[in-house]
């Protein structure tokens, strides 16, 4: 049954036309499912379509063929459970945290006082309990693009789509928002669709590996990465791991005629 997932991509695919009226296939006949609580990630070469999917995934554009059902329900009806992160958090200066993160909820009419709690719980949980009423330029880009996880979670979504959020950040502080990432998926439950060009941090973080190809972009592989949880730096050096991250980088390499 449809609704048995979070979330069912079936048989998409995406066209974009050029103002000459030249079509440009961008995905074609990408086909997966996502269970609830499921932590997928994508990875494919720069160009294949990841941004595209997740864009169409959240109802920002219309696939041009096929459907996708968030628990078995059509996006096109306007299903309200799905939240996206971005590489840039694009937070607003001239609002505080606490406000920043508080945004969704402005624009769908319904901030109240125990809107007002939940997110000063979800600032405390990523460790900013004491920069609320702080601005976002007084905050590091790690720091920021946790309020801008914290603004995507404060919808309770139950499904987060994620493109790239660690893309712009110093390999250390990555490493700890890698952690933190976990952490979050772990407490509140949500499914994450999470794109990255790292091939590691696919494999650390998630249940699955969907390789996307490119031209057009389609499903070269799904890997499932059977590694215990909660995932510490150990995992990381582990010959199953090592594994992994060979076999993903063999399926992107054969994607791009390198291999
Ligand atoms: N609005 C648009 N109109 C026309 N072409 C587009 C549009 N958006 C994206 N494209 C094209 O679609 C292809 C896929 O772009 P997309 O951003 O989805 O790839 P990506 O896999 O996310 O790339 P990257 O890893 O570099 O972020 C690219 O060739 C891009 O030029």
């Amino acid at each position: 049954m449809n609704d048995d997932y979070a979330i069912s991509i079936e048989n998409v695919g995406k066209t974009y036309r050029s103002r000459d009226g030249r079509e440009h296939p961008v995905l074609k006949g990408l086909d997966f499912r996502v269970r609830p609580g499921e932590f997928v990630s994508i990875v494919g070469q720069s160009g294949s379509g990841k941004t595209t999917l997740l864009k169409t995934i959240s109802g920002l554009q219309e696939p041009t063929e096929g459907r996708i059902l968030v628990k078995g329900r059509p996006i096109s009806e306007g299903v309200e459970d799905i939240a996206m992160v971005f590489q840039a958090p694009v937070l607003l200066p001239w609002r505080n945290n606490l406000d920043n993160v508080l945004l969704p909820l402005e624009f769908r009419g319904t901030r109240n006082e125990q809107s007002r709690d939940y997110a000063r719980e979800l600032l405390e949980m990523v460790g900013l309990g004491d920069k609320a009423k702080r601005y976002s330029y007084e905050l590091s880009g790690g720091m920021q693009q946790r309020v801008a996880i914290c603004r995507a979670l404060v919808s309770r979504p139950d499904l987060l789509l994620m493109d790239e959020p660690f893309g712009a950040l110093d390999a250390m502080t990555r490493d700890s928002m890698n952690f933190e990432i976990q952490r979050i998926w772990r407490t509140t439950g949500c499914s994450v669709l999470f794109v990255t060009h790292s091939i590691s941090e696919a494999v650390w973080l998630g249940d699955r590996v969907v390789v996307v190809g490119d031209k057009p972009g389609r499903i070269v592989a799904d890997v499932t990465i059977d590694l215990p949880r909660p995932r510490d730096t150990t995992h990381r050096f582990s010959p199953e791991f090592s594994g992994y991250v060979t076999e993903i980088e063999a399926h992107i390499g054969v994607t791009a005629g390198i291999s």
